[in-house]
């Protein structure tokens, strides 16, 4: 397994030029290493600004911010790498008594970062397999990452830190196995995704940054670079190497992330956590046609396609999108802040939730087979004006008593041979306009208690006190 793994990846690696039908890896790599020159210039010394806070002002870096109020986490500018290196001690202690060789057995290489190495390891007293990221000393970002997973560990569409070692010359994060790889080795194998695979995709996505955000961590380098599957195919984020954590109301500065991918705002000036929303829907982009929104030869031009181009939805590619889909990309990728979605409510989005919600799919299944549905009592017509552009649909949708939405609905013979973004967009506007209530917690975000082996030296959603 752990040399069949090594192999995978390596040829994963390798997929520069495509097949026919595929997407070319370049067309949604982010291959301009922003992030490598600025660590490695910058160590991630980000300019310190302030923000206001209700009464009180706030100070924030990208190093050292401010945990959520109530956290344990305090720090303020000016405390050393010392203090930093006692978060690890902490998480450590176990660990650091014995090297990493006499708990795992190290096997193949199965990534590259740019900072080191990700090889897959096997725990000796478990046989557990899990990934070893060793990573130089000397940077200062170890320990904010280390951190960042520490607080976020739990919730299962993330990476979960199982242990830190650390020796002379490296520290070796041991972290739960995604044998499934990289979702942009997924979305170059497989070319575009169908709306409802990336809306499932997206989905889960938006549950993990909406965690992030509730839990005060902006992650600022969302990609599909980042985005690891297991091998049942379940979603994990991975990578908090240029995470920080923020409150309410404060901005960051510091142009961080990768260049396809990063927000209007990180160029600027100031930003929030939104900076996330707009590199998801960046990705939500790639995933249904293939290639990015914003490119160009360099970094420059890259950043000057994000500042000033416009999304244009009229390419023969987008054809075959839903118009919701494109409303849900032109909300995510609103160049006015204050204008572009929050996490929550790109999951309460209408095209979301049509193929997302489980009474939505039903009927669109049942709609698909029998062109005609009707089942309920409580009607909520869709009006006239309702009527698609692209395909001559006309549907009725209805609230039963208990909130399961219904369809009636009758459309033409060639819209349900193949082209279903018509019968989608009049679905998801007839969704938006049921009254869709806040989303609970428990329902958009349900952190579970991982279980891990009696190896691990980190305790499940501790936070570290040394910050
Ligand atoms: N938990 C894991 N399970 C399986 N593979 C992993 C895991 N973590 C990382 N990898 C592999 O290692 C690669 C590099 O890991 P990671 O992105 O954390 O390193 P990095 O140095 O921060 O990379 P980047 O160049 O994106 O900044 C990933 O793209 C992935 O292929």
């Amino acid at each position: 397994m752990m040399e069949a793994l090594g192999k995978k990846r390596k040829g994963v690696e390798t997929l520069g030029t495509c097949k026919k039908n595929l997407i070319p890896l370049t067309a949604v790599v982010s291959h301009l290493s922003l992030e490598y020159c600025l660590r490695r210039k910058k160590k991630c010394k980000e300019t310190v600004v302030t923000a206001n806070i209700g009464s009180s002002r706030s100070l924030v870096a990208g190093v050292v911010t401010g945990p959520p109020s109530g956290s344990a986490c305090i720090d303020t500018p000016g405390r050393g790498l010392k203090r930093k290196i006692g978060c690890i001690d902490a998480a450590t202690r176990m660990g650091r008594k014995k090297k990493i060789e006499q708990e795992y057995d190290l096997g193949a290489v199965i990534g590259q970062g740019k900072f080191g190495s990700v090889v897959l390891c096997r725990s000796k007293a478990s046989g557990e397999e899990c990934a070893c990221k060793m990573l130089q000393k000397g940077e200062e970002i170890v320990h904010r990452e280390v951190e960042i997973m520490q607080h976020l560990s739990g919730h299962p569409g993330i990476v979960t830190l199982k242990g830190v070692y650390e020796d002379a010359d490296s520290f070796h994060l041991v972290m739960e196995l995604c044998s499934g790889g990289r979702l942009l080795d997924h979305m170059a194998r497989e070319g575009r995704y169908s709306e409802q695979r990336a809306a499932n995709l997206l989905k889960e996505l938006m549950l993990v940054i909406s965690y992030c955000h509730q839990m005060g961590v902006v992650h600022r380098d969302i990609k599909p670079e980042n985005v690891l599957l297991t091998t049942s195919g379940q979603i994990k984020l991975a990578d908090f190497g240029l995470a920080v954590r923020i409150t309410d109301g404060q901005s960051l500065t510091g142009i961080v992330g990768s260049p396809a991918y990063i927000a209007p705002e990180v160029l600027t000036g100031d930003y929030s956590e939104k900076v996330d929303i707009w590199s998801a829907g960046i990705l939500l982009y790639g995933l249904l046609v293939g290639v990015l929104p914003f490119h160009g030869d360099s970094v420059e031009t890259v950043f000057d396609a994000i500042k000033k181009g416009s999304l244009d939805f009229s390419g023969r590619e987008w054809e075959s999108v839903s118009q919701s889909a494109c409303d849900l990309i032109a909300r995510m990728l609103a160049r006015d802040v204050s204008v572009r979605f929050s996490a929550d409510e790109v999951l309460r989005h209408p095209w979301i939730l049509f193929y997302t919600e489980h009474t939505s799919m039903t009927l669109f299944s049942q709609a698909k087979m029998k062109n005609h549905v009707k089942l309920t009592s409580r009607q909520l017509t869709v009006g006239p004006g309702m009527e698609s552009e692209r395909n001559k649909i006309t549907a009725s949708i209805s609230l039963n008593d208990d909130s399961g939405l219904i369809l009636s609905s009758s459309s033409s013979t060639k819209m349900l041979e193949g082209e279903d973004s018509g019968l989608v967009d009049v679905l998801a506007a007839a969704i938006s306009r049921v009254r869709i209530s806040e989303p609970k917690r428990s329902r958009l975000c349900s952190p579970v208690r991982i279980q891990q082996d009696c190896s691990s030296n980190i305790k499940v959603n501790s936070l570290c006190t040394a910050f």
